[in-house]
């Protein structure tokens, strides 16, 4: 039997001003998966992260995470329940340095917490005095992603975290991540062989709704799917 999903979404509509973006969209991830979404360029899936947070809001259908329906709730009670988010923007505070951005992520945490994201990136722990606006594009990305995880969510929602990275460092930044088994993952990226090494299932939106589900190991290699659904060149 399936577990009980950690995140539900049933019938989802959400746009903005007389736009609706998201068409009853209807998804669902089981706790400690990793679900890739994927889809072409303004399908809705920045959106569909945006809506679950609360920063976009619901017109109709129904969000539930871990058994509780997220309807009214703001931003911050649901980051509160367990759930992160890392914006396409990076989350950072420039004028900060690694170190205090990372405080400012531990919350009620002990700073002790601190070690545990500079063991997860190496990286931060040599810029840890460095001011925000001196770290390169990948270290901004590793930082705001370590500030979530100092939050401990339970279901971490990644906003194209592989954008404008090169190679090296987009692999340092899933290896990472690969090694947390037990955080549920939702990842937006227009990476796509990337990150389908990385997940475990995806899903592909157009317009709103899901247009096609599969294993990430199996999607990787239907380049028909791929190439009818995202647009990419058949390798
Ligand atoms: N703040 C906004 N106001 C009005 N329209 C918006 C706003 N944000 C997004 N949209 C529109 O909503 C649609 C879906 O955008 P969304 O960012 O969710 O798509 P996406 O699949 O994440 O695309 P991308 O890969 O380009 O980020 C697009 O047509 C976009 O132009």
């Amino acid at each position: 039997m399936n577990p009980s999903p950690l995140l539900a979404l049933h019938g989802v509509q959400a746009g903005y001003g007389p736009t609706t973006v998201l068409h009853g969209l209807s998804l669902s991830v089981a706790p400690g998966e990793r679900l890739a979404l994927l889809g072409r360029n303004g399908v809705g899936k920045t959106t569909t992260l945006r809506t679950v947070m609360g920063l976009t809001p619901l017109r109709a259908g129904r969000i539930t995470f871990a058994g509780q329906d997220l309807t009214g709730l703001a931003p911050h009670a649901r980051a509160a329940l367990g759930l992160g988010h890392v914006p396409q923007t990076r989350d950072i505070f420039p004028s900060l340095t690694v170190e205090e951005n990372l405080l400012a992520g531990c919350k009620r945490r002990p700073a002790r917490a601190l070690d545990e994201a500079y063991a997860l990136f190496p990286r931060l722990a040599e810029r840890r005095h460095h001011g925000g606006t001196q770290l390169s594009g990948g270290e901004q990305q590793m930082l705001s992603v370590a500030r979530a995880l100092l939050g401990q969510p339970r279901l971490l929602l990644l906003d194209e975290p592989l954008e404008g990275l090169a190679p090296l460092i987009r692999q340092d930044l899933l290896r990472a991540l690969a090694q947390l088994p037990d955080l549920t993952v939702v990842v937006v990226e227009q990476q796509v062989h990337e990150v389908l090494g990385y997940a475990q299932r995806a899903l592909i939106l157009d317009r709103g709704q899901v247009v096609h589900e599969d294993q990430a190991e199996r999607l990787r290699d239907d380049s028909a799917a791929l190439e009818r659904h995202i647009g990419l060149a058949v390798q």
